[in-house]
């Protein structure tokens, strides 16, 4: 039988190039592994010998081939366990940052002892070796992945164990709830007082339920969302985007069906990347060119996340065929005054920028919800689906006699416990790692 130490290779040495694809001023190859120094030794030449080196220590000198021909030359810095990022021994190869150099360098590591790093497998050994839970190894991944602002926060926030802790403060009351039902149904007599039961359970609910609320933010937040604006010839869609994006990306002229393809522009927005969709104004056209750009305009109003619907408010109100309900109204032109009212619309100028910070402030909402208000987020899949899990256990809980609401609440606890993953089974762990790149 193959021990897990030997399936999962961590008596391997491992290396991979830890940054990104393409020319860059520095790259690293990273070493990690009981022969991490010894093969780095046999690359990296300079004044002393990575084995020789305390840990936390660089080096300066030149990067060897097999052959001896000089790759470049560059740091060699030195970790030695469990004082480095996977809890290993690690060397890493600081060199220039040209894809060539750092092609060669790799291949003279594998030539001197290492194999190539699976997906995430560095970060898979420092949870093994107990350096992070499984949220904090998720955090690390939506690091990785970050392109907003609320991303970023939330990731380095998750990275730090926040969540963990939030998840831990749960699973305190969901223990407490249990050990009070355990007594009573040892100590019947006894009579374990009702709030003691309730008050834990209630607020276990509460914070779980909360959370699995913040999961859609940060689902948003991480892939970004799209935005269409949509609305008849000359409500001013283009005019609004370049007033949104701050800069002229989009032509504007008096002329109705100025815009007749679409166009794209990124944009950040409460922190979530935002693509911003400007489309031809929705009308009947014999013009077989505007007639496609039309049509594609609805196409584009049904697959955005989000669809802002454009009307002039300087001109009656005409009906819109192909704008989603959910759409957010919004009356344009508001600085020339309005000929029609409607309570749910945002009114706005792209000349003056008048309404534009309501707008935003609705957007947020739309794309983040209440999830502002928790100061930590749910960061995966994953954890949304196990959070679903127990909550759904605690409900039932509530309302079953103690002898069977001991089980839900255990049933609730092991679900909790795969949240942060101390003890959990291989396929979540494989789940997880996955998703990462080779190098992380
Ligand atoms: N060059 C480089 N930069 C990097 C990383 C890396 O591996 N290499 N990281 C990786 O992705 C991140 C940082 N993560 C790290 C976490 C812990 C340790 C570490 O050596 N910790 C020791 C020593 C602490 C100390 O000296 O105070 C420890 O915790 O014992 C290193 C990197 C981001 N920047
Ligand atoms: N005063 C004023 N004029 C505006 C405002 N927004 C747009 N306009 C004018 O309205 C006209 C049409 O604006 P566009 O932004 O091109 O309208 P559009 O919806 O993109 O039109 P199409 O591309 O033809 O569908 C232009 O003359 C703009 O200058 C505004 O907030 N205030
Ligand atoms: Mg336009």
């Amino acid at each position: 039988m193959l021990t897990a130490m030997t399936r999962l290779g961590l008596s391997d040495t491992i290396a991979a190039v830890a940054t990104a694809p393409g020319s860059a001023g520095v790259g690293i190859v990273r070493v990690s592994g009981p022969d991490a120094h010894v093969v780095a030794g046999q690359v990296f030449q300079g004044r002393h010998t990575p084995a020789q080196t305390e840990g936390g220590r660089f080096l300066y000198g030149q990067f060897r081939s097999q052959t001896g021909e000089r790759l470049d030359d560059g740091l060699c810095l030195v970790f030695r366990a469990p004082h480095s990022y996977t809890g290993e021994d690690v060397a890493e190869f600081q060199s220039h940052g040209s894809p060539a150099v750092l092609r060669s360098l790799l291949a003279a590591t594998l030539a001197a002892g290492a194999r190539p790093a699976r997906p995430g497998e560095f970060t898979l050994r420092a949870y093994l070796a107990g350096r992070m839970d499984l949220t904090q190894a998720e955090s690390v991944l939506n690091l990785v992945n970050a392109q907003g602002e609320t991303a970023r926060r939330q990731a380095t926030l998750g990275l730090s164990g926040a969540l963990s802790q939030q998840i831990a403060a749960i699973q305190h009351d969901v223990t407490r709830t249990l050990s009070a039902v355990q007594a009573m149904l040892d100590y019947p007599e006894e009579g374990v007082p009702h709030e003691e039961r309730e008050e834990p359970l209630r607020r276990a609910e509460a914070q779980l339920s909360a959370l699995i609320d913040t999961g859609r933010a940060g689902q948003v937040a991480a892939q970004g969302a799209r935005l269409a604006l949509i609305g008849a010839p000359n409500a001013g869609k283009s005019s609004l985007l370049n007033a949104l994006l701050g800069y002229e990306r989009s032509i504007v002229t008096p002329v109705p069906g100025t815009t007749r393809d679409y166009l794209e522009a990124s944009m950040e927005l409460a922190g979530v990347p935002i693509t911003l969709v400007d489309t031809a104004g929705l009308r009947d056209t014999l013009d077989t060119i505007e007639a496609a750009g039309v049509q594609h305009a609805r196409v584009l109003a049904g697959a955005a996340d989000l669809v802002l619907r454009l009307e002039d408010g300087t001109r009656p109100r005409e009906a819109l065929e192909g704008v989603p309900e959910t759409a957010l109204l919004v009356q344009t032109k508001a600085d020339l005054g309005s000929v029609w009212h409607d309570p749910a619309a945002i009114c706005v100028s792209a000349l003056t920028g008048e309404g534009l910070p309501e707008l935003r402030e609705h957007l947020r909402r739309r794309l983040l919800g209440d999830a502002g208000r928790q100061e930590v987020w749910l960061g995966s899949e994953r954890q949304i689906e196990a959070a679903r899990r127990a909550l759904a256990h605690l409900r039932a809980a509530h309302t079953l006699p103690d002898d069977l609401a001991g089980y839900e609440l255990e049933e609730a606890l092991y679900a909790l416990a795969e949240i942060t993953g101390r003890d959990v089974q291989e396929d979540v762990i494989d789940g997880v790692f996955r998703n990462f790149c080779v190098g992380k």
